[in-house]
């Protein structure tokens, strides 16, 4: 059997571990409280794009949002793990875009239902290169940024997570045991905003990699 490299992470089917509201900023602009705790949800290895494909803006949305977000991926497994312990199970990272069709995750929300269909779906993990660990050695401070169509959307810092990297390691850890190829999205900054078939998106971790993508919609 070929040994599997960690950089290729997104063909091994692991777990996509999401942490949503992890910013106030972000949380202030849709209105929501700032959690006390981690807001957590999954989504399925189907939902990762690489370069060179497009998103696809799913049938039954008419307002799909980019959220540009670091990844972390996992390098070796644990349960429980300590926040003192957390990094060392880190691999590397990713630049990750968390595409969230809002209109549905409206409805979700008002009915008190879970965000699947909203942010599982084909295509709503769009993912960089994989970035080996030592290229960011202060993964709490790094800048992220996403333009639409050259004008810039998001520009936000790491060092304004309400929940750092190692907290949400070890806080996941407790009940999912974690894997080596699994990720965790850590969060988005304000400036979320639709895109359109067509658009072309562009994001980038301050000097560490940028990555484009263009938006189609799914075919009928
Ligand atoms: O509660 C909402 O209206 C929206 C929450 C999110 O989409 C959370 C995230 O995915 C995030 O903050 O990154
Ligand atoms: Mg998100």
């Amino acid at each position: 059997m070929t040994a599997r490299n960690i950089s290729q992470f997104w063909e091994w089917g692991r777990k996509i571990i999401c942490v949503g509201r992890n910013y106030a900023d972000h949380a202030k602009e849709l209105k929501n409280a700032i959690p006390t705790e981690p807001i957590l949800f999954l989504k399925p290895p189907s939902a990762y794009v690489r370069e060179g494909s497009s998103i696809l803006v799913p049938r039954y949305s008419n307002n799909l949002h980019h959220e540009v977000e670091l990844g972390v991926v996992i390098g070796k497994g644990g349960t429980a793990i300590p926040e003192s312990a957390a990094m060392e199970h880190v691999a590397g990272y990713a630049l990750c875009l968390d595409m969230t069709a809002r209109d549905v995750q409206d409805v979700c929300k008002s009915k008190g239902l879970p965000w699947t269909r909203a942010k599982a779906f084909n295509t709503s993990c769009p993912i960089s290169e994989f970035i080996p660990k030592e290229r960011i050695p202060d993964p709490g401070n790094v800048t992220l940024w996403l333009k639409v169509n050259d004008q810039l959307r998001q520009n936000g810092c790491t060092s304004q997570m309400i929940f750092s990297i190692p907290y949400l390691i070890s806080y996941i850890s407790e009940f999912i045991t974690l894997e080596e190829g699994d990720l965790i999205l850590t969060g988005t900054p304000k400036g979320v905003s639709a895109v359109q078939e067509h658009d072309q998106l562009q994001a980038g971790i301050q000097d560490v990699v940028t990555m484009s993508f263009r938006v189609d919609r799914q075919e009928k």
